[in-house]
C-alpha cells in the first residue's frame, strides 16, 4: 500500500518508499536516518521516467505496465467485480491515455465489465498506440467528446485523459467530457492526476478539471495534491510505488517536500537512561487573558505531555489558581495585571519561550512581545528559541516594524488568516506559498502555515507539507496544543530547530489522528489531542542506543 492522504489515519503501517533503497548515496548519517521526501516538478517527473527506464533496462511500455498494474491492484482492493456494474475508462492521446488502455485490459482480464471511451486527437504517443493495439477485442470502444457520455448508475469512471503532460487548460472536446463528468457527479478515479489539473503551477480559476473522488498517482505525490483549492478535484489521493529510480530522486534538486511517517519516524531521540529534568530543557509559556485562560492551559498540558523537563507558565492574575489547580506539574508566575500580561519575567532560566495562546491584543501585551524579541535576540551565544502563535502573531501584524526584530530561527504558527495579517491577501494557494517562502527567507524564521497539510517554510526557502491531521482538528484550541508541543521541542537542546518543528507538526497531526480513531472527527476536542501526544511521540522515537 502506498502513501495516502490523511483521511485514512487508521493505517499505522510505516512504509518506506523507494528513496530509502539508495541511502548509500546520501553523504551524511543525518540524511540516512531522516531522508527528505521530495515533491518533484512535472518536468522532473518526465526525466525520472527516462532515468528509471534506462537505469533498470526497461522499455517505457514496461514502465507503463507497472503503473497500470499498480493502479489496477489499488482498484481491486477497493471494489470487487460484483460491486461495479461498469468501469468506463476514458483515454486521452498521451501516456496517461496509454495507462488507461493498459488498465482497461488488466481490469477486463480480471473480470470487470469494462468499456473504453477514446478522445480523438491529431497524434498519439507510441505507448498509447501499443496499448491500443493490445486492447482485447471483447472490450467495447467508442469515441468521446462530440457525443454525450452514457454513464451507468453506480458505475466507475477511470479518468486517463491527461496527466502530467498537460501543458495548458483543456478546451473543446476534452473540456466537454470534463463538464459532463462533473455535472453527472460521476464516481471518478483519476489516473496520476485529475485531468485538466496542472501538477505544480497556477492555472485560471475557471479551468475545466475533472472532480475525481479518488486520485491514484505513481511514485511521488504532486504539489497540486497539497493545496486546499484543489481538494474538490483531487478527492482522496493515494500514491502507489512503481519502482521509479531512487537514485534520480535522491539527486534531484527540490524545494518542496512532504513529511510522512517514514520521514518523521525516529526524529525524536530516545531519553537517555541517566536523563534528569535538566536534560530536556525549561520552557516558558506566555499565554492567557481573562476569558481565555483555557488556551494557556491547553498549551501548558501539551507542553508537559511532549516531555519538557520543566515548565513555567506566565498568566495574568486571574489565571493563577486555575493553572495551579489544573496543571500541578507546571510552575506558575502570575502577572501583576489581573486580566492580561503586562510584564516580561526574567528570561535567564529558560531554553525556549512560547507566546500567544489566548493572549489578547492589549498594548501592554504588545510591550511584553517587543521586550521578548529584544531580549531573546540579545542572550549571550545563541538567540533564545521562540514560538509565536495566535495574538502574538496578530500583534506582529499590527506592528510590522517588530518583524525586523525576530531572532533567527523563531517559529511562527499562523493559520491562513493570521498569515494574511502578517503579509497580504493571497490571490490563490500558489501565491500564498510564494508569500510564505519569501517571508521565511526574509525573516530567517520557520513558519508553519496551519490547516490540512500544514506547510512548514524554512529560512532556506524549503516548503515541507505535513501528512498527518484530520478535519476533526478544526476545533478551537487545536492550535494552542501545537504551540505547547513546539515550545517543548524547542526547549530540547538535542533537536535542531528544523527537526523540532517538523517533528512537532507531524506529531500534533498524528495525535489528532489517534484521537479521531477514538472519538470520531466531530467529537474530537483539543484536550483529546493532548491525551494522544504521548502515544504519537512513542511511535516517532528512535531506538535507544547504548
Ligand atoms: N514516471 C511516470 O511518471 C510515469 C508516467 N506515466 C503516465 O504518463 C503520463 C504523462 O504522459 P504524457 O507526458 O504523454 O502526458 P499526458 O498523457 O498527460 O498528455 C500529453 C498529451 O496531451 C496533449 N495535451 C497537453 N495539453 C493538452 C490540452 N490542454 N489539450 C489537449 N491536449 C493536450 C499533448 O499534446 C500530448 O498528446 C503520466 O501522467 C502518467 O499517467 C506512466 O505511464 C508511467 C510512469
Ligand atoms: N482539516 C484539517 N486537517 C488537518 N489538520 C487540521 C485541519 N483543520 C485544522 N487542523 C489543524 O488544527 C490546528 C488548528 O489551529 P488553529 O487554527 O490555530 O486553531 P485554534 O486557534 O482554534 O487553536 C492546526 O494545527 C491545523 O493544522
Ligand atoms: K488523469
Amino acid at each position: 500500500m502506498g502513501l495516502h492522504c490523511p483521511a485514512f489515519y487508521d493505517e499505522a503501517v510505516i512504509r518506506r518508499p523507494p528513496v530509502l533503497c539508495t541511502l548509500k548515496k546520501y553523504p551524511t548519517l543525518f540524511f540516512i536516518l531522516f531522508p527528505a521526501m521530495k515533491i518533484l516538478t512535472a518536468a522532473q517527473i518526465r526525466q525520472l521516467d527516462y532515468a528509471t527506464v534506462s537505469e533498470q533496462g526497461l522499455s517505457s511500455v514496461e514502465l507503463m505496465e507497472r503503473a497500470a498494474t499498480a493502479f489496477t491492484k489499488w482498484l481491486r482492493r477497493r471494489w470487487s467485480t460484483s460491486q461495479v456494474p461498469e468501469v468506463l475508462v476514458l483515454a486521452g492521446p498521451g501516456n496517461n491515455g496509454g495507462d488507461g488502455l493498459a488498465i482497461a485490459r488488466l481490469l477486463y482480464q480480471d473480470g470487470y465489465p469494462v468499456r473504453v471511451g477514446l478522445l480523438p486527437a491529431a497524434s498519439y504517443s507510441a505507448d498509447y498506440l501499443h496499448n491500443r493495439a493490445h486492447l482485447p477485442k471483447g472490450v467495447p470502444v467508442h469515441e468521446i467528446g462530440a457525443t454525450p457520455l452514457e454513464l451507468k448508475p453506480n458505475g466507475l469512471v477511470v479518468d486517463a485523459l491527461f496527466g502530467t503532460g498537460l501543458s495548458r487548460p483543456l478546451a473543446e472536446e476534452a473540456a466537454a467530457v470534463v463538464a459532463q463528468l462533473n455535472e453527472a457527479r460521476a464516481r471518478v478515479v483519476a489516473v496520476d492526476l485529475p485531468s485538466g489539473l496542472l501538477a505544480d503551477s497556477p492555472q485560471p480559476a475557471d479551468s475545466p478539471i475533472v472532480q475525481a473522488s479518488y486520485t491514484v498517482s505513481f511514485g511521488l505525490p504532486k504539489l497540486a495534491f497539497f493545496l486546499p483549492q484543489h481538494a474538490a478535484f483531487v478527492g482522496e489521493w493515494h500514491v502507489e510505488d512503481i519502482g521509479l529510480s531512487a537514485a534520480f530522486i535522491a539527486d534531484a534538486e527540490a524545494s518542496w517536500f512532504f513529511t510522512d511517517a517514514s520521514a518523521a519516524q525516529g526524529l525524536l531521540p530516545a531519553r537517555p537512561p541517566y536523563a534528569h529534568k535538566g536534560t530536556f530543557g525549561h520552557a516558558l509559556l506566555l499565554a492567557g487573558s481573562r476569558g481565555k485562560i483555557g488556551a494557556a492551559l491547553l498549551a501548558t498540558q501539551a507542553c508537559l505531555r511532549t516531555g519538557v523537563g520543566l515548565l513555567t507558565v506566565r498568566v495574568p492574575g486571574c489565571g493563577y489558581e486555575i493553572l495551579q489547580t489544573a496543571a500541578p506539574e507546571a510552575m506558575c508566575l502570575a502577572d501583576a495585571h489581573p486580566d492580561y500580561l503586562s510584564e516580561l519575567p526574567d528570561l535567564s532560566p529558560y531554553q525556549a519561550v512560547g507566546m500567544g495562546p489566548g493572549l489578547g491584543q492589549q498594548p501592554a501585551s504588545r510591550g511584553v512581545l517587543q521586550q521578548l524579541l529584544e531580549e531573546a535576540a540579545n542572550t549571550s551565544g545563541q538567540p533564545l528559541p521562540l514560538v509565536l502563535d495566535a495574538d502574538a502573531l496578530n500583534l506582529l501584524g499590527q506592528h510590522r516594524e517588530l518583524l525586523a526584530q525576530l531572532p533567527p530561527d523563531t517559529v511562527l504558527t499562523p493559520h491562513p488568516k493570521e498569515f494574511e495579517r502578517l503579509t497580504e491577501r493571497a490571490r490563490d494557494d500558489y501565491h500564498r506559498l510564494e508569500l510564505l517562502q519569501a517571508f521565511a527567507r526574509e525573516h530567517r524564521c520557520y513558519v508553519v502555515l496551519k490547516g490540512a497539510y500544514s506547510c512548514l517554510a524554512t529560512p532556506q526557502g524549503e516548503l515541507h507539507f505535513n501528512c498527518t491531521g484530520n478535519p476533526g482538528m478544526a476545533t478551537g484550541g487545536s492550535g494552542d496544543v501545537l504551540t505547547g508541543l513546539l515550545t517543548a521541542l524547542r526547549a530540547d537542546v538535542r533537536l535542531t530547530a528544523f527537526a523540532a518543528v517538523q517533528l512537532g507538526v507531524y506529531a500534533h497531526g498524528r495525535a489528532g489522528d489517534l484521537a479521531a480513531q477514538e472519538s470520531g472527527e466531530p467529537g474530537l476536542i483539543a484536550s483529546d489531542i493532548i491525551r494522544y501526544i504521548g502515544p504519537a511521540l512513542r511511535e516517532l522515537t528512535a531506538a535507544r542506543e547504548f
